[in-house]
Parts: C-alpha cells; sequence; structure tokens
C-alpha cells in the first residue's frame, strides 16, 4: 500500500490514496500502521475517496481502528493532498464527510498549500444529538462525577463529540490516567473526545486532548472548534472574533461567526513523507 504520512500541528495521520488503490478492512489497517513500532506511527488512516457530492472524500480511522465523522487537522491535510495529488486543481475545495460536506480554502505560496482555512460548519450543543446523557436540554458548564471527581464540563459536537472542562493548569495533568475515565464514561455512549482547558485570556486558551480512539494526541481540530464554541457559551472569551488555541503540537485560529452560526478553523497542513508498506502480516 502507498501512502503519505502527514501532520497537521503534530496530530499524525497515515493518507492513503483511494483513487488508486482499494483497502479491504480499513479499521485492521489502521491499527497496524498507526503502531509506532511494528507499522508507521500515526495517531490513524486517512483515506481519500472519490467522491459524487464533493471534490473527494475524508475517510477516517482512529489508532484503535474506530471510525471517526469529522477530523479537523486531517481534513485539512486531506486539501493538500488532494491539490499535491493533482486531484483537485484549485483553492476553493469540498471535502465530503461522515458529517457532511465541508468547504476549504487552500492558501498556495509557491505552489505549495502552506495553510488551509476549514467551514467546520454549525456547532451542535442538544444533548441527545452530542451524544451525552443528561436530563437538560443542553450541557453547559454542567457537574460530572468522573471516578469520584466532579468535574463541570460543556458538551459541543462538531459533527464527533466533545467534552470541554476548564483548569488552571493542564500541563500538570495526568491526562493517561483521566483520559480514559472520560472516554469511556457511562453518560457518553458514543465515548467522547475530551479538551482540558486552560484560559490565558480572553483571545487565547491553552489545551490539551484526550482523543476517543487515540488517547492524547498533540493536537485535535474539531477540539478546538469545541473550545472555542464553549469558552463562548462560558463567557470566557470575546465573541466574533478569531481565537487562537494553543495545543501541544502548535496554534489554530478558530473563528466562531455568530450571525452565520458557522465555525471557521485556519492552521497548517504539512507532508512529512512518501513510502509503501506490505500489508500482508496484517
Ligand atoms: N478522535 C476523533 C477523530 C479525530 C479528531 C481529531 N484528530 C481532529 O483533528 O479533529 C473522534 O473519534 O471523534
Amino acid at each position: 500500500m502507498k501512502f503519505t504520512k502527514m501532520q497537521g500541528i503534530g496530530n499524525d495521520y497515515v493518507y492513503v490514496n483511494c483513487f488508486e488503490e482499494t483497502i479491504a478492512d480499513p479499521s485492521a489497517v489502521a491499527r497496524f500502521v498507526s503502531d509506532r513500532h511494528f507499522g508507521i506511527g500515526s495517531d490513524g488512516l486517512i483515506l481519500v475517496k472519490p467522491s459524487d457530492v464533493a471534490d473527494c472524500e475524508m475517510d477516517m480511522y482512529n489508532l484503535d481502528g474506530s471510525q471517526g465523522a469529522m477530523c479537523g487537522n486531517g481534513i485539512r491535510c486531506v486539501a493538500k493532498f488532494a491539490y499535491d495529488h493533482g486531484i483537485v486543481h484549485k483553492k476553493n475545495i469540498t471535502v465530503n464527510t461522515k458529517s457532511g460536506i465541508k468547504y476549504l480554502d487552500l492558501d498556495i505560496k509557491d505552489g505549495k498549500v502552506s495553510s488551509v482555512k476549514v467551514n467546520m460548519g454549525s456547532p451542535i450543543l442538544t444533548a441527545k444529538m452530542i451524544p451525552v446523557v443528561s436530563d437538560k436540554e443542553q450541557v453547559i458548564n454542567q457537574p460530572l462525577d468522573v471516578n469520584g471527581t466532579i468535574w463541570n464540563i460543556t458538551a459541543v459536537s462538531m459533527g464527533n463529540p466533545h467534552a470541554v472542562t476548564y483548569m488552571e493548569d493542564v500541563n500538570s495533568l495526568d491526562i493517561e490516567k483521566v483520559g480514559p475515565m472520560f472516554e469511556n464514561h457511562i453518560n457518553f455512549p458514543d465515548r467522547i473526545n475530551t479538551e482540558f482547558v486552560k484560559v490565558i485570556d480572553r483571545r487565547t486558551l491553552q489545551m490539551r486532548v484526550w482523543e476517543r480512539g487515540s488517547g492524547e494526541t498533540l493536537a485535535c481540530g474539531t477540539g478546538a472548534c469545541a473550545v472555542a464554541v464553549a469558552s463562548t457559551l462560558n463567557g470566557l472569551v470575546d465573541e466574533d472574533v478569531p481565537i487562537t488555541v494553543k495545543l501541544l503540537g502548535g496554534d489554530l485560529q478558530i473563528l466562531w461567526n455568530r450571525q452565520e452560526n458557522l465555525v471557521y478553523m485556519t492552521g497548517p497542513a504539512t507532508t512529512v513523507f512518501e513510502g509503501e508498506i506490505d500489508l500482508s502480516s496484517i
């Protein structure tokens, strides 16, 4: 299988051109290629596929083989991949995903895609749509007992589910212990991506993320969007201005246009290397 290793501020995936290849069992391939010792090493697998409704389709799998409905860092790299592989020849492209068609603008410098602006769509706040179990219509700054510790969470879906919580010092968080407790909490029927956030100022947030199906990653694009939305709803950041979200792997600019009710994410997309891997051992 030919592949391209790419990363969006350190959130790295193995990309496959499915205009040219067919992957019979993507979940098994995701688990194999993601292994940093026996495979390539990545946060998961992303297939770039033909589409009848968009320029291409993103089919995304986490490290554990579970399929994700949306991937913010991944879709920026899909846009770069599509341009660099001649699948598209324009700056404004569409990518179909399991959470609908997304619209992207490529910033091209010296013939190369340097950064991408993504219309991530509207945030979903209705508890049962996220889904999160609650007696409330929306979960905004609500207490949640996580193995005996009470965390105040705000639940947001960007096509995939997120729980956002705030703390004074995210650097000292034992995320390997706490992350799985959130991910597998009974109140999240489809599991959950969890963002731990420190407010730097009214236009700057710092976050770490424990991703559903991948564990701690250096960045999460949908998570950064969920964090900007949750922080706005909680009155912690200014409205209708770009918010800088600082992640372990780098920064993203997030704007929630309240009038449109659309979230825009802008950030880099980087190719690391190309290669070929033998899948016969799977
Ligand atoms: N783990 C996520 C998918 C990847 C999201 C993240 N890598 C991003 O950049 O948005 C899920 O299962 O919903």
